[in-house]
């Protein structure tokens, strides 16, 4: 891979086992012969220098002898905490295999079993009976550092698996590098941990969080609001990524925070943005338009409600469509079944925006408690497009997907809860249900099914983590003050563009997983120029320049030549 970060020299002042040690800088065997005499290593090591390439296939040999997922997760983990060029380098080679071993679906396992699995924190955290001392706390672990990027999360919805104390954060800040190119130096993953309610981690002996139950309320607010300030203190132009954040504060916490400083909440906007790029690829191939369609969208939590958002904005920026219009074509469906004015103060908010009116349903069946549920909206509604977002596993049952395909050509179906075992419906059986019509995507990944005519369909992997990096990378890059619709709609449409589907309806409704570098450059390169045009940038580069700054701002796991220098750089 060419690039400048291939022939860099960096001038380092560590020796011995401090460099050994330093997985910013350690490069194992990698070390070449004057490396080795310059820093004190010649008798530190085996003899033979090894290349990348040479210890990248060491490490994967070493990680196929390993069987289960979980235990490949691990090998990882302590690899990033031993020489980050080679834990990259390996993944990059392997990247379709391995996302799914440090990323959903291992990941979810690895967070619930975190305080068994521990060996060594990575990033910040900041845990409240500290908060008294949170700014030195902060200062310690950041001061000096050139950081752009900060990944938070107080761990109370972890991808479907919900309260989990501590968690995710450093698996997303891992896909920032890996797919969208962003230096591990300069992204910082912060657990913030209020508690937990998860009883079996509060009589867990060995839980390594706060085992306090989640402080709530005004003392929340106040500690989260603490740590906002800080990174606008010390890092005005970074970006504030809040990942998996409990339902009754993501969207809070966003809006809080939005215009104040570059925030982004992967779950209401990542996942909005992929979705809505997954559904515009779909339209594309019923050769239809995004307002033509009925959305059920089930599950209207964090998730759900921003898919809805989103989408409704696109119905709205790309064909035109007033807003209240626009939200005509959406039915939520949450634990009381329909969101409908009925439910009154069951209601959480966000969903009043969709509420549909009691009168539309009167004749509708309900159950015993006077809901009306997913298999009824199906049948009233036909739908075009069902998603789900609910971690109720199971939820499209083979009656509801029936149902559906009876009133659809090409039902679309995206049952996007994490990890796999939590989605909606397995997409086997939503293309055997549907003979094969069924356009479907998932969160996490699964195997392609077969068609009726023996040809098989790839499953797109509706993920924000095909997105995120990209707006994430973009909105940094170019120092913008904020955020915007707008630039999320620029990254969404490039990353609509390059959908397998548009050339050939039987290919997957989403770019592969392994092409999500690229895919993520181009967001990236697509949220810059939205954030230039839009005078919010604090860079003022040429359009025409934007491609070449991005590459060339990316990092690439490869190793710099190294000079001792009791000047240069010791962390
Ligand atoms: N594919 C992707 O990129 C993403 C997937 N997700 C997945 O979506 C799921 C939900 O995540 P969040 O929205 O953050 O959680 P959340 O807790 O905010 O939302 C879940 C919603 O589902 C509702 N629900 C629970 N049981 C239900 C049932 N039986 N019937 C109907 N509704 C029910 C809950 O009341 C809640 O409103 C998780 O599995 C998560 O992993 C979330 C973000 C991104
Ligand atoms: C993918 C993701 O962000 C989630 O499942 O929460
Ligand atoms: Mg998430």
């Amino acid at each position: 891979m060419a690039s400048k970060a291939a022939n860099r020299t960096l001038r380092l002042a560590l020796r011995g086992e401090s460099i050994l040690t330093n997985p910013r800088y350690n490069k194992g065997t990698g070390f070449t012969v004057s490396e080795r005499k310059a820093f004190g290593l010649v008798g530190r090591l085996p003899y033979r220098v090894n290349t990348l390439e040479q210890q990248c296939q060491r490490a994967y040999d070493q990680l196929a002898s390993r069987d289960m997922p979980i235990r490949k997760n691990t090998f990882l983990s302590s690899m990033k905490d031993q020489n980050w060029v080679l834990y990259y380098a390996l993944i990059r080679r392997h990247l379709k295999e391995l996302i799914p071993i440090i990323y959903t679906p291992t990941q979810a396992e690895a967070i619930s079993q975190y305080s068994h699995l521990f060996r060594r924190s990575e990033g910040l955290f900041l845990t409240y009976p500290n908060e008294d001392s949170m700014e030195e706390d902060f200062l310690e672990q950041t001061r000096g550092r050139d950081l752009q990027l900060f990944v938070c999360s107080d761990a109370e919805a972890i991808l479907g698996i919900g309260d989990q104390g501590v968690g995710i954060t450093t698996a997303k800040s891992a896909l920032y590098t890996l797919l969208g190119g962003i230096h591990p130096a300069r992204s910082l993953s912060v657990t913030l941990d209020v508690g937990t309610d998860n009883k079996d981690l509060l009589n867990d002996p060995l839980y390594v969080g706060w085992a306090r139950k989640r402080v709530r309320g005004e003392d929340y607010d106040r500690f989260i609001d603490k740590f906002v300030q800080l990174v606008r203190k010390y890092y005005p132009n970074s970006l504030l990524h809040f990942e998996d954040f409990g339902v009754s504060n993501a969207k809070r916490l966003l809006d809080r925070y939005h215009g104040k400083h570059a925030v982004f909440n992967d779950d209401i906007q990542g996942t909005g943005a992929v979705s809505l790029a997954a559904v515009m690829s779909a339209v594309g191939v019923t050769k239809s338009r995004l307002c033509d369609q009925r959305f059920v969208i089930y599950g209207a939590g964090t998730a759900g409600l921003g898919i809805a958002r989103q989408l409704r904005h696109g119905i709205v920026t790309i064909d035109g469509i007033p807003v209240d219009q626009a939200t005509k074509a959406f039915y939520l469906l949450d634990r009381y079944g329909l969101v409908k004015e009925s439910l009154g103060h069951k209601m959480r908010p966000g969903q009043e925006e969709f509420v549909r009116p009691d009168a539309e349903w009167s004749n509708a069946a309900t159950n015993e408690k006077g809901e009306v549920e997913l298999l009824e909206v199906v049948k009233q509604i036909k739908p075009t497009v069902l998603i789900g977002c609910s971690t109720r596993s199971g939820a499209f049952t083979e009656e509801v997907v029936r149902e559906m395909g009876k009133h659809v050509k090409r039902p679309v179906i995206m049952p996007l809860s994490n990890p796999s075992n939590l989605v909606e419906v397995e997409p086997k059986k939503a293309n055997e249900w549907t003979e094969g019509r069924a356009l479907l995507a998932t969160g996490s990944p699964f195997p392609p099914c077969h068609q009726p005519n023996g040809k098989e369909y790839i499953i797109g992997e509706c993920n924000n983590a095909l997105i995120y990096p990209g707006l994430g990378f973009g909105s940094m890059i170019t120092k913008a003050r904020t955020m915007t619709d707008t630039m999320i709609i620029a990254g969404t449409r490039r990353l609509a563009a390059m959908a397998p589907a548009l050339h050939d309806p039987d290919l997957p409704l989403l770019p592969d997983f392994s092409d999500a570098p690229m895919v993520n450059y181009e967001v990236a390169v697509a949220v810059a120029e939205q954030a230039i045009k839009e005078g919010i940038a604090g860079v003022d580069w040429k359009k025409e320049d934007v491609r070449a700054r991005i590459k060339e701002a990316q990092w690439v796991p490869t190793y710099a030549d190294y000079v001792y220098d009791p000047e240069g750089l010791s962390a």
